[in-house]
């Protein structure tokens, strides 16, 4: 099969690209890989369990990655080595030097299931997906930071153009140093079209001005689960406009998104997501969301 497409956040997510955690997770070296202190190898691979059962949930179809002892660890977060466009997939270089050879992964995935490159970022350039945001069908925005750099932004822009795309980059804090991760999806999930959950603390200030103009009604993520969850609270994964999965443990975030009109999952995910820096978002790549 090879139905793939992808400029937006929140329509129904119909086939996404996962990586079921193994034996390179299990003995990751937590120091090696930056994870925190209530990371555990064999309870991240039972949490993560729940997550792709609440996804399969949901009907999405899912491509598998298996952890055959690449020593990959990072590899389940299969949100950041490749972007899915209507046009093809981007294989992007990422920025963290242990997740380089992630994205030979995907390209492998896409070529057994007959899915178009569209391009691949080169040279010195770098773009991770957790740093890319499609605000509508011909606008993509990233975070340029410590994992995408101006380079990797001039080669999509590139790539994209010839299809009707701009690009707009926005600059992130350097927050808990070059070693952690934060993307520009660490401080705003999209829940449907007209509606993000944000930690506006930590938006590009032009970027929280330019949603504001657009009329997205923005969810202010409460700032002490923010910091409690590493950020984590915030990495919410739309299903379909309003359908979302989160991780468990945040109350008030939780019934902000539903004040907001929106169903909820949880799945525990402490020893996963929090000690991983990487939620439900950068657990999955969409390969086709569409409305039905
Ligand atoms: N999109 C994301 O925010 N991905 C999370 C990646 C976490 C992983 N431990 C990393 O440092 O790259």
């Amino acid at each position: 099969m090879t139905a793939y497409g992808s400029q937006e956040m929140s329509a129904p997510l119909k086939r996404v690209l996962m990586r079921r955690p193994g034996s390179s997770l299990a003995a990751a070296d937590p120091a090696k890989w930056h994870y925190g202190p209530t990371f555990d190898g064999a309870r991240a691979v039972h949490q993560y369990k729940a997550f792709a059962e609440l996804v399969e949930k949901s009907g999405t179809e899912i491509i598998w990655l298996e952890d055959d002892g690449d020593g990959l660890a990072d590899a389940m977060f299969t949100h950041d080595p490749s972007l899915m466009s209507d046009h093809g997939a981007i294989l992007l270089r990422m920025g963290k030097p242990l997740r380089v050879a992630e994205t030979a992964l995907h390209e492998k995935a896409y070529a057994e299931r007959q899915i178009p490159i569209l391009g691949r970022i080169t040279g010195e350039g770098t773009v991770e997906g957790g740093d890319c945001i499609w605000l509508d069908a011909k606008t993509l925005v990233i975070g340029r930071g410590v994992r995408t750099n101006q380079e990797g932004i001039d080669q999509i822009t590139q790539i994209l153009a010839p299809h009707g795309v701009t690009v707009l980059a926005y600059d992130l804090p350097l927050w808990h140093g070059e070693e952690a991760c934060l993307h520009l999806m660490s401080v705003m999930s999209p829940l449907a079209d007209d509606l993000a959950l944000v930690f506006a603390p930590l938006l590009p200030a032009a970027f929280y001005q330019m949603l504001k103009k657009r009329g997205i009604r923005l969810i202010e993520a409460p700032a002490d689960e923010f910091h409690a969850s590493n950020g984590l609270s915030l990495n919410v994964l739309p299903t379909r406009p309003h359908e979302v999965i989160m991780v468990e443990g945040f109350p008030a975030t939780k019934a902000a998104m539903e004040a907001a009109g929106c169903k909820v999952e949880t799945f525990e995910a402490d020893a996963l997501c929090i000690a991983c820096e990487g939620g439900p978002t950068c657990l999955t790549r969409p390969v086709l969301r569409r409305a039905a």
